[in-house]
């Protein structure tokens, strides 16, 4: 049995504000950049001019399209214009006439023996969640793709893309992520995996491993205006999965080689020395530091506009400007793009101008290396001793860097260390868990329950107080890695920290608040460097078409809290101490985010789940949708999608459907099934329906988000 392929091909459409009006003034064109050399899809005179022209909603569009002739034509059609006199309509019809439909170069193929029912369904006990699962194992069918060079201009022809053409099939995440990326595709793999689709999971190493032969390391994403940077490494994390979960050793004859080469790029190109303010060591870290001095293609519009604001004064001059665009890219390659966690001062929102990706020291980042040395070290094994004291050395060296440079043991917590300050940032976020995934478990953890559970209690607080997943920050910033938005990447990060606490810390049971307090005041003192009132409130009903918060403080604050477990938590297990409690609260809350969003636009499943009735679905304008898997969520709304950011949410979802298959395969037999809040509860909705769940009101601003994704159709 094989999958039926889909067409990947969507094409928008260029529209012209003003069809007759020229364009505004542009400042000078940036350097060209030596890593982006294309004079089509790389910073300079064309793609800076389509740009201030502003043609396509998003501007990944325009760059994702492929020339539907020789790029001499392109340019040479090009160069007939006069910026300052070419009319918007004049820009319309030459982006017709000239480039095709973005993503064309890309073919959805079938999978072949595709098994639609794979086993570790079984693990599932829920029938509902069960179904919702195996529906989920059928997207993969959907984001599977392969290069289609041919369907250029014919093959052999010199039409132009960006792609970075693949020999192997991959998974893209989906929406306006065309292409293969790379730190999504470890979830994507896990997800495979789960799947038993090995081949595909295979293909995707591949395709890493060709990108490193070819350009000494993995780029950001499968396009050439990615080259200039890579994301969170993890190739070493994937290539260790798929040989521990198939047994295929085969893989690791070219996978080590060329592991200990992206190893090498990042400690040629991404390493500082840091010398400790606490203890006076010298400590080799790594940071996020791209070379880089033009707009992103992908997001040129908007790192012109950002650097050049007419409301920033005085302008930033053209070094200030090429400084900001390599903080741009900085950013971009953490994958966290944007966050205040990278602002110069996390706790003031001062905006991209104030990016400091160069001058922070990652938590996250180091951690990610860390466990690549160890797993590199495993795979070697007996097989080369040489090579795996190598690793274990590097690991240790980094593991020290880490315990001093990052945690703090008072805060019970891991923090960034900031280049700039000389000192560690006071500033909390998810990647506090990174750490101790990948194994590193200061001392003051191992010896009391007390302090393990004090590192975990965010997460108890988090599942008492609101509705969702645990947040990468508790800042409201706009910014898409900032609070309200919840990322599957990161409830299975912390769900895997979890797991790396030994038994004897995690026996006990959840700890009751203090007297009079909320689930607040079991963190540390100063742990979140937020006081209680300072956190983003969660809705709780709606009153002529306001949201009406919980209280902030006080017992009333956990919102979510029920006789012995959490609303959307699944049930409490006899028996069960702090650390299994909160890996089941956070597998069912993530399940309900993931499956109340896609129900929301429209999911259904047949025979077992029909869709929400139109005047639901009306709310969120999904009438004739079918269901969106997001690529993030909301902490405060299990019915919506994540917000905010530089481009609208997307849907498919590569890494949220990887981690659905591994939560559903993992903690199946914990998990219930979810109670979606009614969408006519919500201020869009009207509010004053009955609400199927005790808790559940949409906060206005996500639920738009959802919205505004179901508006534009972004589908697969
Ligand atoms: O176009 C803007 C940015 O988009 C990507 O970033 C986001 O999507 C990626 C794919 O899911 C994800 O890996 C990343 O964490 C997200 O923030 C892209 O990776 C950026 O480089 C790009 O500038």
């Amino acid at each position: 049995q094989s999958s039926t392929a889909t067409s990947p091909v969507q094409t928008a459409t260029a529209v012209a504000a003003d069809p007759n009006a020229v364009l505004p003034s542009q400042v000078a064109d940036p350097p060209k950049q030596a890593w982006c050399p294309s004079d089509i899809f790389c910073a300079g005179p064309l793609l800076q001019t389509i740009n201030i022209a502003n043609l396509y909603s998003d501007d990944k569009t325009f760059v994702d399209k492929p020339t539907n002739r020789p790029a001499s034509d392109v340019l040479s059609d090009f160069s007939k214009f006069n910026v300052t006199t070419v009319t918007e309509e004049q820009l319309v019809n030459f982006v017709d006439s000239d480039f095709s439909g973005e993503g064309l170069e890309l073919e959805a193929i079938a999978i072949a023996n595709f098994n639609s029912n794979p086993p570790f369904l079984n693990n599932v006990t829920d029938s509902l969640v069960r179904s919702w699962a195996q529906t989920v194992h059928g997207f993969w069918t959907q984001l599977i793709r392969t290069t289609n060079s041919s369907t250029l201009c014919g093959a052999g022809s010199d039409c132009e893309s960006s792609l970075i053409p693949l020999n192997h099939t991959f998974v893209i995440p989906g929406g306006r992520f065309r292409e293969q990326y790379y730190w999504d595709s470890f979830w994507i793999v896990e997800g495979l995996l789960e799947s038993q689709l090995f081949d595909v999971a295979k293909d995707t190493l591949e395709n890493f491993m060709d990108e490193i032969s070819l350009f000494g390391f993995i780029p950001n994403g499968g396009r050439i205006y990615y080259l200039d940077r890579s994301q969170p490494p993890v190739f070493i994390q994937m290539l260790q999965r798929y040989v521990v979960v198939t047994g295929d050793t085969s893989v690791l004859t070219r996978g080590l080689p060329l592991a200990e080469v992206e190893l090498a790029w990042w400690a040629s190109n991404r390493q500082v020395q840091v010398t400790s303010p606490f203890t006076n060591q010298t400590h080799a870290m790594y940071h996020y530091a791209v070379v880089n001095s033009a707009p992103r293609p992908e997001s040129y519009g908007d790192d012109y506009l950002t650097a050049n604001n007419p409301a920033t004064n005085p302008p930033l001059n053209e070094s200030q400007r090429a400084d900001l665009y390599a903080e741009l890219a900085s950013g971009a390659e953490s994958g966290w793009d944007y966050t205040v966690r990278f602002f110069t001062n996390p706790t003031q929102n001062d905006g991209l101008l104030s990016l400091n990706v160069r001058g922070t020291i990652p938590v996250d980042l180091n951690s990610l290396l860390y466990r690549d040395h160890v797993l590199l070290a495993g795979l070697y094994g007996t097989s080369n001793a040489t090579a795996t004291d190598a690793h274990l050395a590097a690991a240790a060296a980094l593991k020290s860097g880490i315990l001093d440079l990052f945690w703090d043991n008072d805060k019970i917590a891991f923090y960034d260390f900031n280049l700039k300050t000389n000192s560690r940032n006071n500033f909390f976020s998810v990647a506090h868990f990174y750490p101790i995934w990948s194994g590193i478990i200061p001392d003051i953890l191992l010896s009391s329950s007390d302090m393990a559970f004090a590192a975990f209690s965010s997460v108890n607080m988090v599942m008492n107080r609101y509705n969702g997943t645990f947040p990468s920050t508790f800042v409201i910033s706009g910014q898409q890695w900032d609070a309200p938005n919840a990322w599957p990447p990161h409830q299975y990060i912390i769900i895997q920290a979890l797991n790396q606490l030994p038994s004897n810390v995690t026996g006990g049971a959840i700890p009751t608040p203090p007297s009079g307090q909320s689930s607040f005041g079991l963190i540390p003192s100063g742990q979140l460097g937020l006081s209680e009132d300072q956190l983003p409130g969660q809705a709780v009903s709606v009153k002529n078409r306001q949201v009406v918060n919980a209280t902030l403080t006080g017992p009333g604050a956990d919102i979510n809290t029920l006789s012995g477990t959490v609303v959307n938590g699944g049930n409490a297990t006899s028996g069960e101490g702090w650390g299994a409690a909160l890996q089941r609260q956070m597998a069912n809350r993530y399940i309900t985010s993931a499956f109340c969003s896609w129900h929301a636009t429209g999911g259904s499943i047949p025979n077992v789940l029909p869709p929400l009735p139109n005047n639901q679905l009306n709310v969120t304008l999904s009438i004739g949708v079918g269901g969106n898997m997001f690529e993030k969520f909301s902490f405060a709304d299990v019915d919506s999608a994540g917000s905010g950011g530089e481009y609208t949410v997307q849907a498919g979802f590569g890494w949220t459907n990887g981690v659905v298959l591994w939560v559903a395969s993992n903690f199946g037999g914990v998990l219930n099934e979810p109670q979606c809040p009614n969408l006519l509860d919500s201020p869009l909705g009207g509010g004053g329906a009955t609400s199927s769940a005790s808790h559940g009101i949409v906060a206005p601003s996500t639920l738009f988000m959802t919205a505004l994704a179901c508006v534009a159709h972004l589908l697969f």
